[in-house]
């Protein structure tokens, strides 16, 4: 029986492929153009983004919630490949939180004094 793929492995094959489309024709690639047209319009497309799933989570509306989450993690990822990170630094500091309650890491931040 094939194995279901992990997130990790989806996600670092779409940053792979991404990785690829670095230069190449905007015409042929969406990421190409994406990056072609620079960080800023990137940031913005993902803020847009973010803003589709969040509305379709709060209308509970399950599958357009779905497809908005993998746009939400296409523009990530791209972000990811404009800004030079690569997705292990992402899993090592997730790593480096597991553990750790929220809770606890909050409340263990310094004052702040206003
Ligand atoms: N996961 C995605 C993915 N999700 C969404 N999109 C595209 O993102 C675009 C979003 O369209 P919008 O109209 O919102 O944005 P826009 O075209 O920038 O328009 P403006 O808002 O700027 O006017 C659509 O063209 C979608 O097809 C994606 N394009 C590519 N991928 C992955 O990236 C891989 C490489 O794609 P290319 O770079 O196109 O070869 C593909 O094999 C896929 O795995």
């Amino acid at each position: 029986m094939a194995e279901t793929p992990t997130v990790q492995h989806v996600l670092e094959r779409l940053h792979a492929t991404v990785m690829s489309r670095k230069g190449a024709s905007p015409s042929l690639s969406h990421s190409a153009r994406l990056m072609a047209r620079g960080r800023d319009k990137i940031a913005q497309k993902f803020g847009e983004e973010a803003v589709e799933c969040v509305i379709e989570a709060v209308k509970g509306n399950r599958e357009a919630f779905i497809s908005e989450s993998a746009d939400v993690l296409y523009h990530l990822v791209v972000m990811w490949v404009d800004a030079g990170l690569n997705p292990s630094d992402i899993w090592a500091e997730l790593a480096r939180r597991e553990g750790t309650s929220g809770i606890e890491e909050k409340a263990s931040r310094p004052q702040e004094t206003f």
